[in-house]
């Protein structure tokens, strides 16, 4: 009975295994075609230098050919990866097309492959050893999803720069996922082999690479199923094809191309998206927000009250003509929470940009935590201590709120996806002190509830905090927020300039940007002001709401036909609403998003929430 479905058995294995050579990439977000020369080269390095079975046996001569073929895999892997990793999406995928044709042609032209003719290679291969094969493979990749590495790759496909800022070294893991690539198309290459009995570098052409392609686009690379699925359908329909004894040749690309543009156009994660994806959420109980810090979690020593964290010397930055931010000196100590505003414009973003290591300056220094940034790496920068929320939120959205947190505690969790293939019990107690970990974070931020919930499903405000909860994952001793209270309304700013104060009791240094002026008043222990990238004040909350020059450059000037001071302009260190109606004038959430007007008036706040873009 098996005997009459062995053929396509062992295809859809090998397919599958093939598939799983580009999910190894496509899963950390790269679109390589190299893998058909890897499987090549493996295969024909493998057939002519592994023993004979008469030799050895059969099987033990199938492993060496193994072994020779993963490792000649991921070493010209590591040869083609090291020059092209920096390049991304089409570009890399043009680079790696090229490396493939390069060796086919070379192949072709060498005498010990047997040119167009092809090298014979015994049959050893049988269904069983092809799904066993096949049932390593995804148990590899099985394993690794929910991994710290895993997780890691998942964040550099949903947003690289985030996950720069999260600590994770890109360019390492990018690599490390191509290496695992390399070896799984080697693997394939040298089973693909001892099965055909024949092997010519035309097996290996450019059709063979966009093959696999389409199989691991079909299946969908967000869960490790998806090659699986992907090669059993490219390979049963030939069969069933035959079994109705419809047998033209062109039915099954044109299914799997129309089946492509479907998943391409309808189900972007591929067949596997229909697959709901579960996350798992510690019971309740579980990451307490008053609990223990979870042991097994690296501890970080925070600067002491008064020590240096940041300290930025003529700091400027150029875009053309345009200069963002010029000859900024700044000193920010331990503790404090310091509150950056100024109109829109004034470089506020460009120069938290620069402390965070996102942008280098153009002239200047920036010390940051004893690290001299501009020539550190982002996720050296994040290592020392610094963790942030962007602007324009830059949440892994295909990640629940609980798995973007785990993300954020990658500098302070531990690797365990070696010891997961193992099943150590210390792998479960390290993921289960991360879990407890990220629950708390979550719950820091009022969002313990919504773990669950795919970071694009929340609410704009509740993005916001899962951003913070994420940066705080990282226990950073320096927190910079980009405009952290943008679309919440005043009950949920009130709530964040506490959590904001209380996380400066717990020994964070905070800078902020944040146009809720009134907000930044209450919350700050010292504020800047920017205009036209030049510090132009900087003080107490009670200093730059008195300041003259901050009232004329950021609010407007009093308007001097009815001495009166503005409409939004400050009395007493408060703000007043400068929609004039019935707000309570106090500071927090009085002036929302304020811009300055003619002389003397403010724009009505923009209370809308602001796209991330
Ligand atoms: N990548 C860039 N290329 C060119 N110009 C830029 C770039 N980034 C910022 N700028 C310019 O630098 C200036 C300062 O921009 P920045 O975003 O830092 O101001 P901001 O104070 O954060 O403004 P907002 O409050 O609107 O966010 C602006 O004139 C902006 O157009």
């Amino acid at each position: 009975m098996l005997a009459q479905y062995a053929t396509p058995l062992t295809f859809i294995a090998l397919g599958a295994v093939f598939a799983y050579s580009f999910y190894a990439v496509l899963i950390a977000g790269q679109l390589s075609l190299g893998q058909a020369g890897f499987a090549s080269l493996a295969a024909f390095t493998a057939a002519s230098l592994a023993p004979s079975g008469d030799d050895v046996g059969d099987v033990p001569a199938l492993l060496t050919a193994v072994v020779i073929g993963m490792a000649v895999g991921a070493t010209a892997a590591v040869v083609l990866g090291l020059p092209t990793m920096h390049l991304r999406g089409v570009f890399l995928a043009i680079a790696t097309l090229g490396f493939a044709e390069a060796v086919r042609v070379v192949l072709l032209n060498l005498e010990w492959t047997g040119g167009a003719q092809g090298l014979a290679v015994p049959r050893v291969l049988t269904v069983g050893m092809a799904w066993t094969a096949l049932a390593v493979v995804a148990y590899w990749f099985w394993r690794m999803g929910p991994s710290r590495y895993g997780r890691a790759l998942e964040a550099i496909r949903e947003d690289e720069l985030a996950a720069r800022s999260m600590g994770i070294d890109v360019g390492r893991h990018r690599l490390a996922a191509f290496v695992t690539s390399g070896a799984v198309a080697g693997l394939y290459g040298v089973l693909f082999a001892y099965y055909v009995r024949l092997i010519a570098p035309s097996d290996f052409d450019f059709a063979a690479a966009v093959d696999g392609l389409v199989t691991a686009v079909l299946g969908g690379s967000t869960m490790f199923l998806g090659p699986v699925l992907g090669s059993g359908f490219q390979t049963m329909v030939p069969e069933i094809q035959r079994a109705v004894g419809v047998e033209a040749g062109w039915i099954r690309p044109f299914l799997a191309g129309l089946l492509l543009l479907v998943v391409i156009l309808f189900l972007p994660g591929g067949l596997t998206s229909l697959i709901p994806r579960r996350t798992r959420v510690p019971a309740a109980g579980d990451g307490d927000p008053d609990g223990d810090a979870a042991p097994g979690l690296a501890a970080r020593r925070h600067p002491a009250p008064g020590e240096t964290v940041v300290s930025l010397a003529g700091l400027s930055k150029e875009y053309g003509g345009v200069h963002a931010v010029r000859g900024v000196d700044l000193e920010v100590r331990g503790g404090e929470v310091v509150g950056l505003i100024g109109p829109n414009g004034a470089g506020k973003t460009t120069l938290v940009n620069m402390v965070s290591g996102l942008v280098p300056p153009s002239s200047g220094t920036a010390t940051v935590l004893g690290t001299a940034v501009g020539r550190t790496p982002v996720h050296r920068v994040a290592a020392a201590g610094v963790s942030r929320t962007f602007q324009h939120s830059k949440l892994f959205n295909r990640l629940s709120a609980l798995e973007n947190v785990l993300v954020g505690a990658h500098l302070v969790s531990r690797p365990t996806f070696l010891r997961r293939l193992l099943w150590l019990p210390s792998s479960r107690r390290d993921e289960r002190a991360a879990l407890e970990h990220a629950t708390r974070c979550l719950h820091r931020v009022g969002l313990g509830h919504l773990a669950g919930t795919r970071a694009s499903a929340l609410s704009y405000g509740d993005q916001r905090r899962l951003e913070i909860a994420r940066a705080l994952a990282a226990e950073p001793s320096l927190l910079v927020l980009d405009e952290p209270a943008a679309g919440m309304n005043h009950v949920e700013a009130g709530q964040l300039s506490e959590l904001i104060r209380s996380l400066a009791r717990d020994g964070l240094t905070i800078l902020f940007i944040e146009h809720n002026v009134g907000m930044v008043l209450e919350t700050c222990t010292r504020v800047v002001v920017l205009d036209f990238g030049q510090v132009i004040a900087s003080g107490t909350p009670a200093q730059i709401a008195a300041d003259p020059a901050v009232i004329e450059a950021y609010l407007g000037t009093a308007d001097p036909d009815d001495g009166e001071p503005a409409r939004g302009s400050v009395a007493d260190g408060t703000l007043a609403d400068p929609t004039g109606g019935g707000g309570d004038g106090g500071a927090t959430g009085a002036v929302t998003n304020a811009r300055p007007s003619v002389a003397g008036t403010l724009d009505p706040p923009d209370t809308t929430p602001r796209n991330a873009t």
